[in-house]
């Protein structure tokens, strides 16, 4: 079990960082996390808590939108990276899979699955053998190879722009909201082929999820945000049994089922993140 990979070397280290957007909404206060090597970390919380930019803020993705890390740092295997360039980060093995998917709609699957493949320089042999890979890990993708990623399900296009970040062979995936706007079999489909590429291909994920049931279910070790800051981080499992995430993220208390919107749990919660 990677729970006790906490101890394991840090392949990246978010320190203290602050996100302003237009020069002036506030939206990161302060966040620091790390990712281990080979573990699977979850960046969970709300709508709007702040988990997009944090992601975007690693991989500076942050200027197309006029946000700005404003304070604190971001180290990549020590060493500073939040002034380098979206696709110098690619090279040093970390890239995003960005929320919605984001697949080249009149492409093919596989000429998708090709484009990820763009900045390598160790061959055909060599990506030619990465795209049966894909294809083991995604057999769907396989039989939809020929067809034109825009008229495919949403579904296959997740699969397509996780199995695209697999083609750049990176050490750490980036992954916004998987299990955005798809089905429940679905998500646990998607996370089932996360944890397999996670073990048997040794990549490091950082994701972001709403969905802290399955995130939980899936992760070594969690981090929760609330409004632009950590509120809570543990191993999943102990996180999965903590009390108040019971109650305000998997909307279940000790004594049963309750509304996000209980007035007691609301006091609670308000008291939790001041
Ligand atoms: N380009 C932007 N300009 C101004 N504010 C922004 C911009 N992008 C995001 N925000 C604001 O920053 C806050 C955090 O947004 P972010 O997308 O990071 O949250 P999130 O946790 O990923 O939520 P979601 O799951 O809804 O995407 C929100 O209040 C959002 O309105």
């Amino acid at each position: 079990m990677l729970d006790a990979g906490r101890t394991q070397e840090t392949l990246l280290e978010v320190n203290n960082i602050e996100v302003i957007y237009n020069h002036v909404i506030l939206v990161l206060k302060g966040v620091s996390l790390s990712v281990p090597k080979g573990g699977v970390t979850a960046l969970l919380g709300g709508n709007g808590a702040g988990k997009t930019t944090t992601l975007k803020a690693i991989s500076n993705l942050l200027h197309s939108e006029r946000g700005e890390v404003t304070k604190g740092s971001i180290l990549y295997r020590g060493e500073r990276v939040q002034d380098l360039g979206p696709s110098d980060l690619v090279k040093k093995g970390v890239i995003q899979v960005m929320e919605g998917r984001h697949c080249f709609e009149h492409l093919t699957v596989e000429d998708n699955l090709l484009t990820g493949a763009y900045t390598r320089t160790d061959g055909k042999g060599a990506i030619a053998a990465d795209l049966d890979m894909v294809y083991t890990y995604f057999p769907r993708l396989k039989e939809r190879r020929k067809s034109q990623a825009g008229y495919t399900s949403g579904g296959e296009q997740q699969m397509t722009a996780i199995g695209r970040a697999l083609m750049s062979r990176p050490e750490t995936i980036l992954l916004d909201e998987p299990s955005m706007g798809l089905a429940p079999q679905l998500v646990e489909q998607i996370f089932e082929i996360v944890k397999s590429v996670n073990e048997n291909e040794g990549v490091t994920f950082l994701l972001a999820e709403q969905n802290t049931n399955v995130a939980l279910r899936y992760a070594h070790y969690g981090y929760i945000l609330e409004s632009g800051r950590i509120v809570m981080d543990g191993p999943a499992a102990a996180l999965r049994e903590n009390p108040d995430v019971k109650e305000f993220y998997l909307g279940m208390a000790d004594e049963g089922r309750k509304s996000f919107r209980d007035v007691r749990s609301y006091r609670r919660r308000k008291r939790w993140l001041s």
